[in-house]
């Protein structure tokens, strides 16, 4: 049997703060920030420490789909690591594909909820790149329903309302990027398959109080999808509620999205407003979330008769 390939995507952060402008311009598009806006940012860098643990995550959650793959039946799999805004880039991993004689890949994104705006680019990405030569490309575009997936995140909610004083009158909200409100006139499925991912936790526990928050809104004139995590909080604490579980659905690993975001502005707005402010763990490349992939990847290969 030949090897079959897996393109694993992720976004990619800069490695130093050196490679913070061309990194911000690359996700505009080619549009270089303002002195202002890259201060900003490598701001927000230096908070957590100067660089995003994202790229070391992403690479040991590749390692680790690969060996739980290959773990089962004799190895069939092999992990090609594909980043939208850095290097190793989309087209260099279908390149290495190609260059290694691998003639189908499933694809996949380690983001489990699909929009044109984010999923769909990358897998616009793959698609060009393997135009010409293959690898033939399954192209997952949503995962967040995978069993396995909700059972770890519906573990990480358990275990973070476990740290609260009054676990019954904790809020829970879920959190994911948001994006410009103008999805939601393009039919995209982003917002519901947020709600499905939720709810279906949500039922999992039995929670009685949860809500649903967006949060890194980007810094561009037209309107992006609310009401943002900070302006949640100041609501929920005029409705009185003292504790809240913020679960980041939407992200896969620890990055600045998390550790910034979440565990420096918000929670900082959670102290000044009163209420105690408990983060799910990420799930990074624990067991439980490994195998979820990799259940992911084996649907797909079987989807596509392979
Ligand atoms: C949907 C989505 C995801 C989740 C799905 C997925 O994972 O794909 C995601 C993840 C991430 N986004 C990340 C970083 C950034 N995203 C930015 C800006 C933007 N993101 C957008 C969308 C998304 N982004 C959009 C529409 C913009 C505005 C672009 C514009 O301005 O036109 C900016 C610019 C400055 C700012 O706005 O903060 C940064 C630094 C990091 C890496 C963090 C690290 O290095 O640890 C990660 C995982
Ligand atoms: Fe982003």
């Amino acid at each position: 049997m030949t090897t079959l390939g897996v393109l694993m995507m992720a976004y990619g952060t800069p490695r130093s703060l050196d490679e913070v402008e061309a990194y911000y311009t690359d996700i505009r598009r080619g549009r270089k920030p303002s002195p202002a806006e890259l201060a900003d940012l490598v701001r927000r860098y230096q908070a957590i420490g100067g660089v995003s643990p994202l790229w070391e995550i992403t690479k040991r959650q590749a390692e680790a789909v690969e060996r739980a793959l290959n773990a089962q039946a004799e190895p069939a799999f092999r992990v090609y690591l594909g980043m939208k805004h850095t290097a190793p880039r989309i087209a260099d991993a279908v390149a290495d594909m190609r260059r290694d004689g691998i003639e189908r890949a499933v694809a996949l994104v380690l983001a489990p909820h699909y929009s044109a705006m984010s999923v769909g680019t990358y897998h616009e990405q793959a698609r060009e790149a393997a135009r010409d030569g293959g690898p033939e490309l399954c192209c997952v575009n949503q995962w967040h329903l995978e069993p396995r997936f909700l059972d770890a995140l519906a573990a990480r909610v358990e275990e973070a309302l476990g740290q609260c004083r009054r676990p019954d009158e904790a809020m829970v909200m879920f959190t994911a990027h948001s994006l410009p409100a103008r999805i939601l006139d393009m039919g995209d499925p982003y917002v519901d398959q947020l709600h499905q991912s939720g709810e279906a936790v949500a039922k999992r526990l039995g929670l009685a109080h949860y809500s649903f928050g967006w949060q890194s809104a980007g810094r561009t004139r037209e309107p992006w999808l609310g009401p943002d995590l900070l302006d949640s909080l100041e609501a929920l604490a005029n409705e009185g509620y003292r504790e809240v579980v913020v679960c980041a659905q939407g992200f896969v690993a620890d990055h600045l999205e998390v550790l910034y975001d979440i565990d420096i502005e918000a929670k900082q707005r959670a102290e000044e407003l009163g209420i105690r402010l408990v983060r799910t763990r990420q799930m990074n490349d624990d067991p439980d979330f490994v195998r979820a992939v990799a259940d992911v990847i084996e649907r797909a290969k079987r989807d596509a008769g392979w």
